[in-house]
């Protein structure tokens, strides 16, 4: 290996070299850059390495020969290089290649730039029950594959489970694997990882078999869910008498499903031939809801739990038969996989879906397509929304073209969709829509306490920056105000009279009467048409934020709206499957959701495009598919939650960390782990508490430090973007 100095002389590049001696003596070399520290085993160092003519980037797992004097540690090395290079599957960490020189052995592997589940769970103390169905699902693919291959791992935990930069999980170091022979072979060494090892493979004498990793599994689920292993203790020959006597418990002040308690149980058997298969575990009760597991989770899962919009999407439609699977109705015992019969199974990310196939999906995968029908927003054939009926007024001969639509109002201050109808070419008349509620005036006042709007049935509403939200019913002066509690994922409504209501809200109120007169200014409110007041039916703004091109307001009568620095407007509507353009003379024309995006009104194509996108976003908690958490991702974060006014902010320095609540009141936080960035935005100050404690530990003040910087560097860059 040798260590350069850069023409600079300040870095330190570290390149190391492949000699490759061809059949006819010639040595061609390969050259890589080592790269970051990601971590250090037993006896390896693993470090980033970039193939310097491919510039591929790579895991190098740099093993020091002096560590491998003894006989055994070498005989495990390659056991482990011969297991570990003939696997392939989506969720084993790939084996790239495996090389010498007189230093060290070098084994280059599939790049797992997310860390394990250990430090996950570190991180997040213990999961959500999607989220931990979600790596049971690939930990199960992964181990399918491997037992059938006749492979046990026999060291299965947490911190050999990497997630890659896609978050996909990947099992890894297979130290300890071991392929059995013949069938029905029992091994004998004692190995594993305290926490994690079977009662077999401490009791010696029977030998064990595949089951071992099956009850490995019982302990990473307990430990996903509930933040530690069953088993752990002070001491390992405490842990290992418990792990003899099966003596664990539930703690009470973690709630988990009965499902997942029986799951954890039925592993957790002392008998190995008792052990649920992994078959049986795919199909129990806490694998299978009636909903759909998510095939990889978002990158803000690696800080925080995901959305209730989210989850929202996997979860089951009310009249699955799954549901009401009670936690016993445990298949029988299926029979034992065989490599055969495993090659033909269906595997995640083979398939194009985004979720596992096991499950009867209650919905499509696709955000956009949940929150506006199962076609999504570019399938004609498929048009319906949430498994309702097409509306009659969605017959084909009701699709209008852009060129058919007659505007009928002007974009603010208009009648908008509110009991309009449209005119299409052949001089019918399109049935009535419904009222359909929308944003009409807004006032981004976020610098100092939130954004104001007023609403196209004259409601007045404030989206406070603490993610409180208030809305007035003009006519009735009642008003709700909006609040989420502790943990909870939804807001708690309360009702109450501008005339007599609680003393803590008097400055919200008072916020938003005078938030009421600039947005209503001349308006004369005895005009007003008001509904006879329902506060059931309350429309409010739900959340909202603003991009360098427009700002989006998420309704909680599911209607998104996107006004555009143009002056032109999206407006989704879910109820109706519609989508209304207005253009920038104020013209407004509704096209179907199902053949908007490819309507001939590229225009409006186009924005409705920019619209999925940061929908997407909004939805995913800032991350789409395709992103990396790096740097990059953290820019289009920072570009999407807007930073204009970042600096009038208090900054709130909690020990080492470091938080920026923004301009729409969600949190920016930002750290540098692993020298990678990883930024979230949160939109609630009660997830901002957790979030802040998390990573307390995580920083340090050098990544502070390089940290402000790049979020200066952003804010330079952002003020120019950000022009309302
Ligand atoms: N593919 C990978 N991508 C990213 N980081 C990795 C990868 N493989 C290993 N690491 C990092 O390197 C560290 C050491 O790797 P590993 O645990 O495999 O080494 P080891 O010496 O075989 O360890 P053990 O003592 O557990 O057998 C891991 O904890 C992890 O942080």
């Amino acid at each position: 290996m040798d260590e350069k100095n850069t023409a600079e002389g300040s870095e330190q590049v570290v390149i190391f070299e492949e000699k490759i001696t061809k059949v006819n003596g010639e040595v061609a070399i390969k050259r890589y850059q080592r790269g970051k520290f990601l971590g250090k085993g037993g006896f390896a160092k693993c470090y980033e390495a970039t193939n310097l003519e491919t510039k591929k980037v790579l895991a190098a797992k740099i093993i020091a020969k002096s560590s491998l004097t003894k006989n055994r540690a070498r005989q495990k090395l390659i056991s482990e290089i011969k297991i570990h290079k003939s696997l392939q599957n989506t969720n084993i960490v790939q084996f790239e290649h495996v090389f010498e020189d007189h230093e060290n052995v070098y084994i280059l592997l599939e790049l797992c730039s997310n860390q394990t589940l250990n430090e996950l769970i570190k991180r997040r103390k213990r999961l959500t029950e999607i989220e931990v169905q979600c790596y049971v699902a690939q930990i199960i693919n992964a181990l399918k594959y491997l037992h059938a291959t006749n492979v046990i791992h026999r060291d299965l935990k947490l911190g050999n489970l990497f997630l890659n930069k896609s978050m996909e999980l990947k099992l890894g170091d297979f130290g300890l694997a071991t392929k059995l022979e013949f069938e029905g072979e029992k091994k004998r060494t004692i190995c594993g990882t305290p926490n994690y090892i079977a009662p077999e493979v401490l009791d010696g004498k029977v030998g064990h078999s595949f089951e071992v990793d099956v009850w490995s599994l019982g302990v990473i689920i307990y430990a996903m869910l509930i933040g530690k292993p069953p088993f752990e203790t002070p001491d390992v020959k405490t842990t290992y008498r418990k792990i003899r006597l099966n003596s664990y418990t539930f703690p009470e002040h973690v709630l988990i499903s009965d499902a997942a308690k029986n799951l954890i149980t039925r592993i957790l058997n002392l008998d190995p031939v008792k052990r649920p298969t992994l078959d049986e575990i795919m199909s129990h009760p806490f694998m299978n809801t009636g909903g759909s597991i998510p095939k990889t989770l978002p990158l803000s899962t690696l800080a925080c739990p995901p959305s209730a919009s989210y989850n929202k999407q996997f979860q089951p439609s009310t009249n699955s038969s799954s549901l009401k699977m009670s936690v016993n109705a445990m298949p029988q015992r299926l029979t034992e996989t065989t490599p055969n019969n495993q090659k033909n199974q269906q595997r995640p990310g083979n398939g194009s879906s985004d979720r596992f196939p096991l499950q009867k999906p209650s919905s499509s995968g696709n955000i956009l397509e949940d929150n506006f029908g199962s076609s999504g927003l570019n399938n004609a054939q498929n048009a319906g929304y949430g498994g309702a009926q097409r509306p009659q007024s969605q017959k084909p001969n009701d699709i209008r073209s852009s060129q058919s639509q007659k505007t009928l109002t002007t974009p603010f201050g208009g009648t908008g969709m509110q009991g309009t109808h449209s005119v299409n070419n052949l001089g019918q008349r399109a049935p009535q829509q419904k009222q359909e509620i929308y944003v009409k005036k807004w006032v981004d006042y976020s610098s100092k306490y939130g954004l104001g709007y007023l609403l196209s049935n004259s409601a007045t509403g404030v989206f406070f920056n603490d993610s409180t939200k208030i809305i007035l019913d003009t006519k009735s002066l009642q008003f709700e105000y909006m609040e989420r509690k502790g943990t909870d994922r939804q807001d708690i409504c309360e009702s109450h009279n501008l005339n007599d209501y609680p003393r803590e809200l008097q400055k919200k109120v008072t916020l938003l009467q005078h938030f009421r007169n600039y947005l209503e200014g001349e308006q004369n409110r005895s005009d007003m048409a008001v509904e006879e007041y329902d506060s059931k039916q309350v429309v409010y703004v739900k959340k909202w934020m603003k991009t360098k091109h427009a700002i989006m307001f998420r309704l909680s009568n599911k209607i998104v709206q996107v006004n555009f620095t143009d002056k032109t407007e999206i407006i989704l509507s879910s109820e109706h499957k519609m989508v209304t353009y207005v253009n920038k003379n104020g013209e407004r024309s509704h096209y179907p959701l199902a053949t908007a995006l490819d309507s001939q009104n590229t225009e409006m194509a186009k924005r409705l495009k920019y619209t999925k996108e940061i929908l997407t976003h909004m939805l995913n908690g800032g991350h789409t598919g395709d992103q990396r958490p790096n740097q990059m991702t953290g820019n289009k974060l920072v570009k999407l939650w807007t930073l204009k006014r970042l600096f009038k902010y208090k900054q709130i320095s909690a020990s080492k960390l470091t938080i920026f609540p923004l301009s729409n009141c969600s949190i920016y936080s930002g750290s540098l782990h692993q020298q990678q960035m990883y930024i979230c935005s949160l939109s609630l100050i009660s997830q901002f508490r957790t979030f802040k404690s998390l990573w307390v530990t995580q920083l340090k003040n050098s990544f502070i430090i390089k940290l402000k910087s790049q979020l200066k560097n952003l804010i330079e860059f952002n003020a120019k973007l950000t022009e309302f």
